[in-house]
């Protein structure tokens, strides 16, 4: 899909006066007063020898028609959708000031919804040689900051999501695909008696049009357009009109998001950078049309009576506002090539013999074999994703031609002759010999996996397993690991000594001299005593102890990384981290040199605890050997 941007544009703002309604109030002097065809004027309620003067787009007077509004300010847009571009009308007034009357209309009076209906049919009618049109409309409610589907009344709550292209959908809604006015009736009329609120004025409506057209010829032009009819809740005055009770919740809901509304309008006005759209239904879904990528045009709903004043100049003000926001659409376009999909189906639809089937066919020739070929033939030829394709008219190119490759690969592959499945040679005498052998090798594991079981039963507490690998490289490498509780545990790994080298414990056969596992008798045991110096392996009952010399050297080798070691080098070392690391490279920068490890006690924040953890945790210990 390609976006072309196209000049920005301001959002148009009309404003419409309701004719007095009441019979005894015709003679009354209305409190607006028309001054041509884009302003009016209205008293100043601060000064009554003064009149407050605004001038709009477009200014409908008392006796104007549907078809004016339509024509003058509405059917502009229309264009715009039709190019692909998004457009959105919306009515905004205070309660019965006629925004109903306005979009909806009435039978033989009607509004700005079914004359937009009306005249994009025609337009794709007219146009049906050159674009295909499909044209599709959704139609919800929004009534309590709730979005309710009123084409499938049972849809309640519905989400509101933000597409990858930054546009504002209900993924849930249900779409209705029309090609003529009577269609359109058939679904618009009774949606339009669905209503979910208690009074009838507290909700706002959203009538969308989708209209997608395909060019029938090169180059295949795509253009998807979205036309926006929104008739807004009216706002209420709650002390003038004395709501109370669920009236008073609804008109406070309504007022909440109209109360946004106004925040999105001054946000936009003063360019601020966070624009409050997700702060109500209502604004989200308005989000295109102001500051957005739609034309737009704010129809403003005004009634002439002197007891609506308050309410006329607060819309007036608002919409006065409104004026100053400018929107930056854009045009979707991309290219379908509807014919190539046709063109595959014709040719397809032929169904030409290949040549496996042709061979078939000529050798047997049977009515059975006949039937055969031809189940053969429809099988191997008719291209078997056209009936997807057939499904989906609206397939974005690349998909077609990446569906077409792929259905030409398997075609392909289906026509090349089969092959034989050839079963594998028997085995041959060193073959069996290698079997054997493998047999036979086997069975010494096993007996020497069941001496040493015997062998370990028969050793006492004092058990000794070696290993000659570990702990023979020095100085350790942290190593990060989970355990298998989930909690992390610091695992010493061994610079040097690749995991190849090592072996497991259970294969060690040999004693070394450099390092023994002991098991940790508890408490008169002379080796238990010993075991705060050592280290714990299995976090149970076994510990490690080095020989004496090799304890030595290591130790050296410690502290000098210690007295020596930059920040990272102290961090490689067990129980060192970042923060003990450069305090311990601090310390040493103006203290000098450690001279024992215990002295690591003198660093600040470092405690005695602290200093045992990482004695023992890098193998300091003094070693005792048995
Ligand atoms: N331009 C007009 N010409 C003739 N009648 C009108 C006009 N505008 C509104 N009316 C009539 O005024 C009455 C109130 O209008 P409407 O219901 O459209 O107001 P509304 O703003 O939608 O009110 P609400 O917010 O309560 O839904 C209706 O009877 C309607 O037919």
């Amino acid at each position: 899909m390609m976006k072309k941007a196209v000049n920005h544009s301001r959002v148009q703002v009309v404003v419409r006066l309701r004719p007095v309604l009441d019979e005894a109030e015709i003679d009354v002097e209305p409190c607006v007063r028309e001054l041509d065809g884009n302003s009016l004027e209205i008293f100043n309620w601060r000064n009554n020898k003064e009149t407050l003067k605004y001038r709009f787009d477009a200014f409908y007077g008392k006796s104007s028609s549907q078809e004016e509004v339509f024509e003058s300010s509405v059917a502009s847009l229309l264009v715009h959708t039709l190019n692909g571009q998004n457009a959105s009308v919306f009515a905004y007034g205070a309660t019965g000031t006629g925004k109903t009357h306005t979009m909806l209309g009435r039978p033989g009076d009607i509004g700005v919804i079914p004359r937009s209906v009306q005249k994009i049919l025609s337009v794709a009618k007219s146009e049906s040689a050159t674009w295909k049109y499909s044209i599709q409309f959704s139609y919800l409610e929004i009534y309590q900051e709730r979005v309710y589907d009123l084409l499938v009344p049972k849809n309640h709550d519905l989400q509101i999501r933000e597409d990858r292209d930054r546009n504002i959908i209900i993924p849930s809604l249900a779409v209705k695909e029309i090609t003529s006015y009577e269609q359109f009736q058939k679904y618009f009329i009774p949606a339009s008696h669905n209503r979910y609120q208690l009074c009838i004025s507290h909700y706002t409506k959203m009538f969308t049009l989708l209209v997608t057209k395909v060019q029938q010829a090169e180059p295949f032009r795509k253009l998807t357009g979205k036309l926006l009819l929104i008739d807004l809740a009216g706002s209420e005055d709650n002390k003038r009109t004395g709501n109370q009770g669920i009236r008073l919740k609804e008109s406070g809901a309504i007022n909440v998001s109209l109360f946004v509304l106004g925040q999105v309008v001054d946000a936009l006005n003063q360019g601020l950078p966070r624009i409050p759209y997700r702060d109500s239904k209502l604004t989200r879904l308005l989000q295109d049309s102001l500051g957005g990528t739609a034309h737009a045009c704010m129809v403003t709903n005004i009634a002439p009576e002197e007891r609506n004043y308050m309410d006329t100049y607060t819309t007036l003000n608002f919409a006065a506002k409104s004026r100053q926001i400018v929107n930056k659409p854009f045009t979707r376009e991309s290219t379908e090539k509807p014919s190539r999909v046709t063109l595959k189906r014709k040719a397809s639809d032929e169904h030409r013999p290949s040549a496996p089937a042709k061979k078939m066919a000529s050798q047997e020739s049977t009515p059975i074999v006949n039937a055969r070929v031809n189940v053969l033939k429809q099988q191997v030829l008719q291209p078997f994703l056209s009936p997807i394709l057939r499904k989906h008219d609206h397939f974005a190119e690349s998909v077609v031609s990446r569906l077409e490759n792929l259905e030409r690969n398997i075609l392909n592959h289906m026509k090349q002759p089969v092959q034989p499945v050839v079963p594998p040679p028997p085995p041959q005498e060193n073959q069996q010999d290698i079997l054997k052998q493998l047999k036979k090798c086997r069975e010494q594991l096993k007996e020497v996996q069941q001496q040493n079981q015997r062998l370990t039963k028969e050793k006492t507490e004092e058990e000794v397993l070696t290993s000659d690998c570990l702990f023979q490289r020095v100085p350790l490498i942290k190593k990060k690991s989970r355990s298998k509780l989930g909690t992390r545990c610091d695992e010493p790994s061994y610079s040097g000594c690749s995991q190849k080298d090592r072996k497991p414990l259970s294969a060690v056969n040999g004693v070394s001299t450099d390092v023994q596992f002991v098991k940790i008798i508890p408490e008169c045991n002379s080796v238990s005593k010993e075991s705060n110096d050592a280290l714990d392996v299995s976090g149970t009952n076994w510990t490690v102890k080095l020989n004496p010399e090799l304890q030595e050297k290591h130790n050296a080798e410690i502290l000098n990384v210690i007295n020596s070691g930059t920040v990272k080098q102290l961090k490689s070392l067990q129980s060192i981290g970042e923060k003990r690391a450069k305090l311990i490279y601090d310390w040493r920068q103006l203290n000098g040199q450690f001279r024992s490890i215990e002295e690591l006690q003198r660093v600040n924040g470092l405690t005695r605890k602290t200093v045992e953890s990482i004695v023992k945790n890098n193998l300091l210990s003094k070693v005792v050997f048995q």
